[in-house]
């Protein structure tokens, strides 16, 4: 997994993570209430305009293995940036023992979430922060195919440099294709040493159709 992109340009792109055989079968989990918690209608919360839901503990067995599959190689790139920034954080090797750390917080509910959009839909910048703990990447996969199930919906990612404009990112992704990017920030080398770049993220306006993308989230929720 070539996670360096990350350190080069905010993003890096996973290639066909998910057949689209395994993207039919998330986007079936729709319609299954019970996988999920609870649901954000976004334009309630001027979040954009789209629904999203949470999935409940436990998650569907395809979920939980996809978020189990990614973590040693997003924790390992998690402790380098710890050690860059000074932050003397420690990601274990097993995730279930950073969630025992979110819960032992009060951090027990779950974060992954299942995001639809339909044409005039989109998702405002944002961060997905849910108290202290923090796992500072996180990963989205799109479970839709560009140019036949919907057109429009990029996703993009501004990093907001200190005392200058913010730069924008577009990720083109394919079906199935995931994106790991920073939650909050990302530490970038600068002439007087390493410094933070505050990064968001979201989706532009769907021109038609339908996509879906899941929000794949490290930490728990208060
Ligand atoms: O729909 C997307 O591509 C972005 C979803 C999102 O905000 C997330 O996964 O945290
Ligand atoms: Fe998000």
């Amino acid at each position: 997994m070539d996670l360096t992109d990350i350190d080069r340009h905010g993003a890096a792109r996973l290639p066909a993570l998910l057949s689209p055989e395994q993207c039919a079968d998330i986007i079936a989990l729709w319609d299954d209430s019970a996988a999920f918690r609870k649901e954000v209608v976004m334009a309630r919360h001027g979040y954009g305009s789209g629904r999203y839901r949470y999935f409940a503990y436990p998650l569907p067995e395809p979920v939980a293995a996809l978020r189990k599959a990614l973590w040693p190689a997003l924790a390992a790139h998690a402790n380098r940036r710890a050690a860059m920034l000074g932050t003397g954080e420690i990601y274990p090797a097993r995730h279930a023992d950073f969630l025992n750390r979110c819960a032992l917080g009060g951090q027990d509910k779950a974060t992954l979430l299942l995001l639809r959009y339909e044409a005039g839909d989109w998702n405002a910048l944002h961060q997905d922060v849910y108290g202290p703990h923090i796992f500072p990447l996180q990963a989205a996969v799109l479970l839709s195919q560009p140019e036949r199930d919907f057109t429009g919906g990029a996703f993009v990612l501004t990093e907001q440099r200190p005392r200058m404009q913010s730069r924008p990112e577009v990720v083109p992704l394919a079906l199935g294709d995931a994106v790991v990017f920073p939650v909050r920030d990302r530490p970038v080398m600068g002439a007087r040493g390493v410094h933070r770049v505050q990064m968001r993220h979201g989706v532009s306006r769907l021109l038609s159709g339908v996509r879906y993308t899941l929000g794949i989230i490290f930490h728990d929720a208060a």
